[in-house]
């Protein structure tokens, strides 16, 4: 079987190959906005599967597509559009526990799973100065909710309850677990 990243994800990549799974990658074009759900477990979950069906598998492939938000006292945050929304996102996290959601679906011609994991991340009170200093490295603006857990972001997390690599984009394990039952095993690359 051949697997398909269906992500214009560096993050996913790189943790696709972290796991030795072999792969070619697709950019699903897809209008994120457009979208709406009852929470942030059906959002991640309804958008993983829209970009999938844009790259529907041909015969001998699987199709992986996930989405990513960060989601606060029944608020949703996505990425930023501008610096000042940067700030707002990280002030709203700033101090506090927030979850962040990946949405994930998988598919074949024969069947298909789409399932969602949350991890929580608790921030440090961080100074207004601080999270300026913090949007000028500009890691916040392709990221959910303005950061990034890999990065410079690292430094505004006190702790963090869940898999980490979930935050970063994919359930890692839970995702190459799933891909076995559709026949793609890993370390078979090296
Ligand atoms: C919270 C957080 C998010 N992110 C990233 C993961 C996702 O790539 C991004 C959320 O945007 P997504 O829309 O999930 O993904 P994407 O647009 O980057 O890629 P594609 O739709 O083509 O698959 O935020 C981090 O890299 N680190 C973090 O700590």
């Amino acid at each position: 079987m051949q697997l398909i990243l269906a992500s214009g994800s560096p993050r996913r990549k790189k943790l696709l190959e972290q796991a030795g799974l072999q792969f070619l990658t697709k950019i699903p074009d897809v209008d994120e906005q457009s979208v709406t759900a009852s929470d942030a477990c059906q959002l991640v979950k309804k958008l993983a599967v829209m970009k999938g069906e844009k790259l529907p598998p041909a015969k001998g492939e699987v199709v992986l597509s996930a989405d990513t938000v960060v989601s606060q006292h029944e608020r949703i945050l996505t990425k930023p559009e501008s610096r000042e929304d940067a700030f707002a996102m990280l002030s709203e996290l700033n101090g506090e526990t927030h979850q962040v959601h990946t949405g994930v679906s998988i598919r074949s011609q024969g069947k298909s799973t789409v399932f969602s994991v949350a991890t929580k991340v608790t921030f440090w009170e961080m100074t207004d100065e601080q999270l300026a200093a913090y949007i000028d490295t500009g890691e916040p603006f392709d990221k959910a909710g303005a950061y990034g857990i890999q990065g410079k972001g690292a430094l505004l997390v006190q702790k963090i309850h869940g898999d980490y690599f979930n935050v970063v984009g994919l359930p890692l394990s839970k995702v190459v677990r799933e891909l076995e039952h559709f026949g793609i095993v890993p370390f078979s690359s090296g």
